[in-house]
């Protein structure tokens, strides 16, 4: 997998925007299909979304049409043009898929954690040139993700493509699902011509959000959006709360910025290098200082072996925490930055302790 090039697929597509999936979260009737799809069509959709299967939480919600909606998403590309996409959960759901002709296939966050229902999935579409999407698994494990986008690849789906939709957590946050931007960073990373679509819908769980996280998921150079898209959103069967109008997304694809990839001025670029090489200055500095606090912690880790002390002292480190935390405000830092820095050299500390007294 490391050297494909997997975005022939949008390439081919020859998009002059980011690719736009748009439809609602579930097809209700073939009215409702139809009514959003024409909608869509004359915007930068090019792709209409819409969910027969729906994999709910708890049972006695609408849990989708199942089959019967196949037919009314043959009649949107018919009548449209727009290519459909649905998602899949299992092999029978893959092969009806297939049979209906649907262009898009999406494998979603709770498929993605099940390596048996994705290995289920591969076997039933072997080698198919549909374009097959990845959502990231429910919990934030990079290579869960990956594995998932293995599986397929190893069974000859060409087309591959991940949605990053963003990770359940106990935290309390803002977001219906937090994206913690540095797993699909890894990715990219990881494959750098992997397509990588945001969901902003499924992120925030509200229409208020998706505009802002649009806007990260393409200052991060995401390839596209999947957007959920209702023409009377407030009486949605399912997401009732995230779903936005089809005018709703034509004012947002026009609001939102595409930055070039790079700077290609000469002048910017050796001003560009000029702050690269003070950062690089920095954190070399960073380096040395966190090896130095390094040194003197095994030195304290030295002094509690020879006393038999614990390696944990919870009131120094909560001085330290509320310290750099009141400090840390001070200087332009997020409390969450600098909490998460402290707890890691905290616990950096604690395993360097630990080899010593017990060494
Ligand atoms: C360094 C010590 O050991 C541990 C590590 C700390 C740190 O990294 O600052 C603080 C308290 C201890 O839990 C210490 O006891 O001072």
């Amino acid at each position: 997998m490391k050297n494909k090039n997997f975005r022939t697929w949008l390439d081919a597509m020859e998009l002059s925007h980011p690719l736009v999936i748009a439809g609602p979260c579930s097809a209700e009737s073939e009215e409702q299909v139809l009514e959003i799809a024409h909608e869509l069509k004359n915007t930068d959709a090019t792709v209409f979304r819409a969910g027969v299967w729906k994999p709910r939480t708890r049972p006695g919600s609408f849990e989708g049409n199942g089959a019967i909606a196949l037919p009314w998403l043959k009649k949107v590309k018919e009548q449209t043009g727009l290519l459909t996409a649905i998602e899949i959960a299992n092999a029978h759901h893959a092969k009806l898929a297939l049979e209906f002709d649907i262009d898009v296939l999406w494998i979603g966050a709770r498929t993605t954690v099940n390596p048996f229902a994705v290995q289920e999935i591969a076997d039933a579409i072997q080698d198919t040139d549909k374009i097959v999407l990845v959502k990231n698994p429910i919990n934030p494990d990079l290579d869960l993700w990956i594995g998932a986008i293995e599986r397929l690849h190893k069974k000859g789906v060409k087309n591959l493509g991940a949605i990053h939709r963003g990770f359940s957590s106990f935290r309390k946050s803002n977001y219906r699902n937090i994206p913690s931007w540095q797993i699909p960073i890894d990715l990219k990373s990881k494959y750098p011509t992997l397509p990588i679509i945001n969901d902003p819908s499924h992120i925030c769980g509200n229409r208020t959000g998706i505009f802002d996280v649009s806007q990260t998921a393409l200052d991060l150079k995401m390839d596209g959006l999947i957007i959920e898209t209702h023409c009377h959103p407030d009486k949605a069967w399912s997401d009732a709360k995230q779903q936005i109008k089809p005018e709703r997304l034509v004012e947002i694809m026009n609001q939102l910025k595409v930055r070039k990839p790079r700077f290609e001025q000469e002048e910017s670029l050796s001003k560009l290098n000029a702050l690269r090489n003070e950062i690089n200055a920095k954190d070399e500095q960073l380096l040395e200082t966190l090896s130095e606090r390094m040194q003197i912690v095994e030195n304290i880790g030295k002094a509690k072996k020879e006393s038999n002390v614990a390696v944990l002292q919870n009131a120094r480190w909560n001085e330290i925490l509320d310290k750099v935390l009141e400090k840390g405000e001070t200087q332009g830092l997020s409390k969450i930055f600098i909490e998460r820095i402290f707890k890691a050299i905290h616990q950096e500390s604690i395993d360097h302790q630990e080899r010593i007294i017990n060494g």
